[in-house]
């Protein structure tokens, strides 16, 4: 195996789902699925918060859709959780600045993705320093999603980093819909990512849909 290339990347950036059972009107898997069939392009299992699963629960909800995401091609990450990613063998990890230092865990997965968050120039600097292939910016918009969310920052966060030379993959989170898809996309991220706008919403494949399109025509117009 070798490192995912930076182009490579970047396309499975454009519309990044993250999802646990905690976000879920109705089953997992039939939310997944739907996304899937709307077009999102990577997926995170983000088992987290009040009434979150564990242990073999959490295990199991893992397997059943990593294995729908392969079925369908789509690249599997696990939030925070280093050793189930490594006992699922998936396809990467995302982390944060609270969790695993990023340096160790680029040596324990090798070269399988690593995502790493960043709120500031110094955070994004040691990340692409320490082996991320991607970092994940935000919370750009007010997020319910996240019980220990930073203020948010506008899509001028993205500008900032891509003005100061940070050149690696990157995807805008926290708060983006739809409609507000195309500015931080304008602003230089990628991609971005979601779980509200497309966990929550009654037709999860819609709303992937219309992620979708808004990404692509921001990316035509620039
Ligand atoms: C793509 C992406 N970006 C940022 C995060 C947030 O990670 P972190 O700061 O570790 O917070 P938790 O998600 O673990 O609560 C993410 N998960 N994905
Ligand atoms: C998981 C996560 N991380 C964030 C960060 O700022 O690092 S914001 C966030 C929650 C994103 O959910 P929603 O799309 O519903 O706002
Ligand atoms: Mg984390």
């Amino acid at each position: 195996m070798t490192r995912i290339a930076s182009d490579t990347m970047r396309e499975q950036l454009k519309v990044y789902f993250i999802m646990g059972s905690v976000n879920c009107a109705k089953p997992p898997a039939e939310v997944l699925a739907e996304a899937i069939a709307g077009g999102i392009t990577l997926f995170q299992f983000r088992e987290k918060g009040s009434g979150a699963l564990v242990g073999e629960q959490k295990y199991e909800l893992a397997k059943q859709l990593q294995h729908i995401c392969r079925e369908h091609g789509i690249p599997f990450i696990v939030n925070d959780d280093v050793e189930l990613a490594l006992a699922l063998d998936a396809d990467g990890v995302h982390i944060g600045q609270e969790d695993e230092d990023a340096r160790i865990v680029r040596a324990k997965i090798g070269d399988k993705i690593l995502g790493v968050s960043a709120h500031n120039l110094e955070e994004a600097r040691a990340a692409m320093d320490a082996g991320a292939d991607y970092i994940g910016v935000g919370p750009i918009y007010p997020t319910k999603s996240k019980e220990d969310a930073k203020k948010a920052q506008g899509p001028e966060i993205i500008r900032l980093l891509r003005r100061h030379g940070i050149a690696i993959p990157l995807v805008a989170i926290g708060g983006v819909t739809a409609d507000n898809a195309g500015e931080v996309i304008a602003a230089g991220a990628d991609g971005v990512s979601v779980i509200s706008a497309i966990a929550s919403a009654s037709s999860p494949e819609t709303a992937a849909r219309q992620l979708v399109r808004a990404v692509q025509s921001s990316k035509k117009g620039a």
